[in-house]
């Protein structure tokens, strides 16, 4: 097992995660696929970790697993020491865990602001100062989307801004661990740097663990660390040595 050392990021590392010899299978009919196989990984707070992979290498899946929406068929899963079978799927993921779905996720019906609230209320998340409609007001406006598109329907939203909603609802919840599946993928390069800034500020000044499903070689590159998921496997890069087992 290993963890990344890279330099220039925050103090307050400590391990939040980890994955202990997890496999995955998916089983329909006769067919059975092992998407994943005896990942042992660590994950810290405070930093920004990239995942790679071919199209079907099983980043979602990995992702699913350790946002606990799912559960392993071998192996474990602990967020801070507590195995999350223990800690229960549903308390790890309203308050520990948000995820930035790659098909978004949002409540249809619902305003902007309204997504981000209810998540807020969902997850207990309290602003130190003013209402959690102001904080997700102001959250919404550091996505880029002011007042009178955060109080639109999200349907009447372009897929960008949707995808900048899914990203501001998971911002306000103030979990320890964020995850996010392609977040990037339906933004201009310039909103996609300033989300990728968003999460090394997340991980360097708030302490938090931020770990990113992404195809994006430009967003790999600001990580502190970047895994590779192919065959099953899980390698680590390492500048002057290339990939390698973990
Ligand atoms: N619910 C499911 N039942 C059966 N097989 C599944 C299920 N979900 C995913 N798979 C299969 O598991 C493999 C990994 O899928 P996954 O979505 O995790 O890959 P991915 O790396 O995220 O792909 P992409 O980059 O295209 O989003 C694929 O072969 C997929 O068909």
């Amino acid at each position: 097992m290993t963890s990344a050392t890279p330099t220039g990021t925050a103090p307050h590392r400590a391990a939040v995660l980890r994955l202990h010899e997890v496999s995955h299978t998916y089983s329909g009919g006769r067919r059975r696929t092992t998407v994943l196989k005896n990942i042992d990984c660590t994950f810290e707070r405070g930093t920004l970790t990239a995942v790679l992979g071919p199209s079907g290498s099983g980043k979602t899946t990995l992702l699913s697993l350790a946002s606990g929406l799912d559960t392993p068929t071998r192996g474990t899963i602990s967020f801070d020491g507590r195995d999350l079978a223990e800690l229960g799927l549903g308390r790890y993921r309203n308050r520990h865990a948000a995820t930035i779905f790659q098909q978004y996720n949002l409540l249809t019906y619902m305003t902007a602001l309204q997504n981000v609230t209810t998540a807020m209320e969902i997850t207990g998340a309290k602003p130190a100062t003013g209402s959690r409609r102001s904080r997700a007001l102001q959250i919404l406006e550091d996505m880029g989307l002011d007042r009178a598109t955060a109080t639109r329907n999200v349907l009447r939203l372009s897929g960008g801004q949707q995808q900048r909603v899914a990203i501001a609802r998971a911002l306000a919840c103030d979990v320890d661990i964020l995850f996010a599946d392609e977040p990037t993928g339906n933004l201009d390069e310039d909103t996609a740097d300033g989300i990728v800034d968003t999460f090394r500020e997340l991980a360097h000044a708030q302490g938090k663990c931020v770990i990113v499903v992404t195809h994006s070689q430009r967003l790999a590159a600001k990580a502190d660390r970047v895994l590779t998921l192919r065959k099953g496997r899980l390698t680590e890069r390492r500048d002057a040595e290339g990939d390698r087992g973990i």
